[in-house]
This record gives structure tokens, sequence and C-alpha cells, in this order.
């Protein structure tokens, strides 16, 4: 999407054609930087340091990084040492394992000679079908905003609400929840974001704001306590999220908050959507709450904060005393029965193993 006007991926091929772009995460929204990706090693630590991060984007990381594996050394060893090595990154998006195990299975039977450019080409088609389908969630979810604001009042906005980012930066381009909000703006229906800031790392507050601000659409921040009361009054028309995560029974996981969101919709009668493009439904498992790892990451993520100064430094503070113990669990699991839809490449789907098995026949065969 356009940053100041010129448009950008979060991920790319150099023109170098070996080393691998990606706009480090972690310093917006106060500084836009590019982060050179050379190694598997490299690769492995953008993802866990969330220097990249979002379900899709993390698949298509380790794409690339085993085309930087193999580059280096494009033995069968090699490749099993870095599909374990990428595949340790992070636990929960399931798009992280689907994308290794893409590359895997088209790499293992070939020459060591055939490698290198075989694992560029299926890295740079990953990346290139991730926009596809999030154009076609796009398409999809456009259509329930548009049925939305045809209900409305001349000068009315539809009011939509998001949580964390599951934007263009948390795949390679439009995002998944983001997709419809950005078809609805560009083609002119009045959308209005509130945006859950989504403690503790914020992605909401410094990604999601960021991206919408950059192309012009309408947005508020909010607390991530805020939905609920913004849903009591009306004030929200409809919920969409990403996912990390969809089991076949349609269970959601999602970042940590989402299932409070999804229990405050439900409440009110406000539409819950969760946008997913189909890499990042696992069929292997039909119980969400009791078989998707919830990862858990450091306490300094919850017992610091970062931001700028007056006078333009980014610095970090604590805002919890020290001592104080901290847990950080980083997703939640929305039951399948608190969600209204999915948004998929193939349409709107109820969130269960039926539809989402004849929708994707081809990925549930086996299961
Ligand atoms: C389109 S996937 C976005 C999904 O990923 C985020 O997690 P993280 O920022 O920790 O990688 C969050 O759960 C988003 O909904």
């Amino acid at each position: 999407m356009k940053v100041d006007g010129r448009h950008f991926r979060s991920i790319w091929l150099e023109g170098d054609g070996w080393t691998v772009g990606a706009i480090d995460q972690r310093r917006l929204p106060h500084e836009f930087v590019v982060a050179r990706i050379t190694t598997a090693e490299d690769a492995t630590e953008a993802i866990r340091s969330m220097l990249v991060r979002g379900a899709p984007l993390i698949g298509a990381t380790a794409a690339f990084g085993m085309a930087l594996a193999m580059r280096t050394d494009a033995s069968d060893a090699a490749l099993d040492r870095a599909y374990a090595l990428l595949l340790a990154a992070r636990p929960t998006a399931i798009n992280l394992k689907w994308a290794l195990d893409e590359m895997a299975r088209l790499l293992r039977p070939l020459l060591a000679s055939e490698r290198v450019a075989a694992a560029y080409r299926r890295a740079v088609e990953i990346a290139n079908e991730d926009v596809a389908l999030n154009q076609g969630i796009g398409r999809h979810g456009l259509a329930l905003i548009e049925q939305i604001a045809a209900g409305k009042k001349p000068g009315e906005v539809v009011n939509v609400l998001t949580h964390c980012n599951a934007g263009w930066l948390a795949t390679v381009d439009w995002g998944t929840a983001t997709a419809p909000i950005y078809l609805a703006h560009d083609r002119g229906v009045k959308v209005h974001v509130w945006v859950d800031e989504t403690r503790p790392r914020n992605q909401g507050a410094s990604l999601t704001a960021w991206e919408l601000g950059h192309h012009g659409v309408p947005h508020t921040v909010i607390p991530d306590n805020t939905g609920g009361h913004l849903m009591q009054h009306r004030m929200v028309d409809l919920a969409i999220v990403g996912t990390d995560r969809v089991a076949a029974n349609g269970d959601v996981c999602n970042k940590i908050g989402t299932y409070l969101k999804a229990l405050a919709a439900h409440d009110n009668g406000v539409p819950f959507y969760v946008a997913l493009p189909s890499p990042t439904i696992d069929f292997s498992i039909d119980d969400g709450l009791r078989q998707i790892p919830i990862e858990q990451r450091s306490a300094d993520e919850v017992a610091t904060m970062s931001g700028r100064t007056a006078d333009g430094r980014v610095e970090t503070v604590r805002v919890v005393p020290d001592g104080s113990p901290v847990a950080n669990y980083a997703f939640d699991v929305t039951p399948a029965r608190l969600v209204t839809g999915l948004i998929t490449e193939r349409g709107l789907l109820r969130p269960d193993r039926a539809a989402l098995a004849s929708a994707f026949p081809e990925r549930s065969a086996g299961h």
C-alpha cells in the first residue's frame, strides 16, 4: 500500500535477486526503516523479534528464509536445519508451518543444484499469492460494508471496529481485515474505523492507525477496553478482525483480547467477522481452545512502553513496578459460536467444518 504516496509491500525480493527487504515494524509509527534479510537466521530473528509479524507475512518471510538457506547450503541436512530453525520462531500462526511445508514439499525431491532457483521462485509466488488472496477477501468483505452502508442515511458512516493489526503490514499487501475497508474507502463508501490500540505491543495504535492514516481512511484509536461501550451505544456497525489460525470447527485464534470483543459483539448483536486467507485454516485440529498453542512473550513487552518524546527522541520507559510478575499471553481463542462469519478469498463462510471443507476441499482432504 502507499507510504507517502509511494507503493510498498511489507516484504520483497531486492533487485540483487537474492536479499530480502522488509519494513521493520518495530520502528513504526515513528520511524520508517527498511531491514535487509540475508540469511535464514536473519529471517528467523525477524519473525521472533516481530520485525515482521502477522500470520501471512510470517509465512512469506519463512519462505524467503528457506530460499536464503538454500543459497548458503542446498543439502538435505541444511534444508532440514532451516525448516526446524524457522518453525521454532513463533508457535501460533499456522501460516509459518504452511509456508515451510510448501517449500519442503517442493525442495526435497529436487537435486541440490536445482533448489536455490526453485526456492526463490516459490517464495516469490507465495508472496504474490498472498496479495491475490487478500484482494479476494477484500471483494467479499466489501459486500458486507456496502450492505450496511445501503441502510444508512445520507452522510452517515459505516463504523467498523478492528483489533490488533490485520492490515497490509500483517500480510504482503492489502491485509485481511483491512482489505474490505480499503476497497470500500477507495469506492467512496463512507467508512470509519475504531482501532483498538491492542496492548501490549500496540499493533493497532502503532500499525493499523499508521496504515489507515497513510491511505486516508478515517479512524479513531481507542483503548482496548472501549469497544464494549461503543457497541452498547450502537456506535459499531461491524467488527472485522484477522486471525493466526482457524481450527476446522471454526474456532478462531487471534491477538489477545479478540475473545472479549467477540463476547461484547455477541451481547450487543454486532456482526463479528474474521478475515483470513485459506493457508490460515488448520484442518488438522477441530478444537481451537484445546489444540492451538498460545504464545507467551517476554514480560518486557508488558512492563515497558516505547514512544516519541516531545523533542523527537524514541524512548522506552517502564510502566510496571520493579519486581511485579507479568503474564504476557499473545493470543486467545474465540469459539465459533461467537463468530458471525469468516471472510475468505472464496467467499463468506459459516464458521464450521462443513462450510470450510466445502469451500476448500483440496485443503481439507485427508483430515
Ligand atoms: C492477518 S494476520 C494478523 C494477526 O497477527 C497478529 O499477531 P502478531 O502481531 O502477534 O503477529 C494479530 O493476531 C493479527 O490479528
